[in-house]
């Protein structure tokens, strides 16, 4: 059984993965990057490995430095850092989840397959329990993002009697506009016994309305702090003010959306407000360009996002 931990909650900042002007991984600057999220943007959870860190661009070998830095890094600092260890070979995810509990990580989560896709719920729950059962004593989330695997399952269908089948059971990410999945997976939750974690930033007031327990995105590397006003006015019910922090944030997202914005564009920005480099991305994905810096500059300087520079 996985260890009663405390549950995750708040904000998870899905990390990127700091990279050379050559392509290699960057570890010298993880440290710095624990320490930015913690006192510039009070962010204490993070997301190793997932899609905004390129999880599934790196090589297996690289999976397992990168989770092992940010565990060591984050020692003593950071409250839990969840290892995503989803591969479309079971024997890689599996490898990875064993070697998460290995380096004392707090959780692990797993997307759906998306080369072979599984045809039902039946078929996936037994994909992510073998993986599950790899790391016993980890809590274990399952990675909802149908936009990107195209495993359309709904989390509501999903979340139905899940811990029978997988005992180490603790939690959704939760990464779609689809607010009636949802609200019915927080709905079955009467005890509360899930961290429900949505991943629409753009979107979060709304599915705290719902009953959220936490969210995980890429922007919370640099709006983590102006996200955590956010949480703070819906704790104190002031709605208004909630909303219009929620508002702020989306002004700025929807600029960088229409300018087309992923993970090349997070990682052009994280550099800019942290002033921590994290480099290209790596192939498929194209660095972003240096106009869309200059214009994403713009917009967090005329919304006052930019606070003070830190020396790189
Ligand atoms: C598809 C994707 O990467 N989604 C991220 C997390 O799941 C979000 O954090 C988005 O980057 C964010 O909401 C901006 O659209
Ligand atoms: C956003 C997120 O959770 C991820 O990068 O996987």
């Amino acid at each position: 059984m996985a260890l009663p931990k405390k549950k995750l909650q708040g904000l998870v900042a899905a990390t990127l993965t700091p990279m050379t002007e050559n392509g290699e991984i960057n570890f010298s600057v993880i440290g710095r990057y624990v320490d930015y999220l913690v006192k510039d943007q009070g962010v204490k959870n993070i997301f190793v490995n997932g899609t905004t860190g390129e999880g599934l661009s790196l090589s297996v070998s690289e999976r397992r430095q990168v989770a092992a830095e940010w565990v060591a890094q984050g020692k003593n600092k950071l409250d839990q850092v969840v290892i995503h260890v989803g591969a479309l070979s079971l024997k890689e995810s599996q490898e990875l989840a064993r070697h998460a509990a290995e380096i004392g990580a707090d959780g692990i989560a797993v997307i759906a397959p998306f080369f072979f896709k599984s045809q039902n719920k039946d078929a996936l729950i037994s994909f992510l329990k073998e993986v599950a059962a790899a790391a016993p004593a980890l809590p274990f989330y399952y990675y909802h993002i149908p936009a990107l695997t195209g495993v359309k399952i709904r989390a509501e269908e999903l979340l139905d009697g899940i811990q029978d089948k997988i005992p180490t059971f603790q939690g959704l990410k939760f990464t779609d506009t689809d607010l009636l999945d949802f609200g019915q997976c927080v709905d079955q939750n009467h005890q509360r016994q899930f961290a429900l974690l949505f991943g629409v930033d753009e979107q979060l007031l709304s599915a705290l309305i719902m009953g959220a327990s936490g969210a995980v995105g890429s922007t919370y590397n640099y709006l983590g702090k102006k996200t955590n006003q956010m949480l703070e006015a819906f704790e104190k019910k002031d709605f208004t003010t909630a909303l219009n922090y929620q508002f702020c944030i989306q002004r700025f997202i929807n600029y960088v959306i229409k300018l087309g914005f992923g993970v090349s564009q997070t990682k052009a920005i994280m550099t800019l407000v942290s002033g921590i480099p994290m480099g290209p991305p790596r192939l498929p994905l194209q660095k972003a360009t240096q106009e869309f810096t200059a214009n994403a500059e713009a917009k967090l300087k005329s919304l006052d996002f930019l606070g003070p520079k830190k020396g790189t």
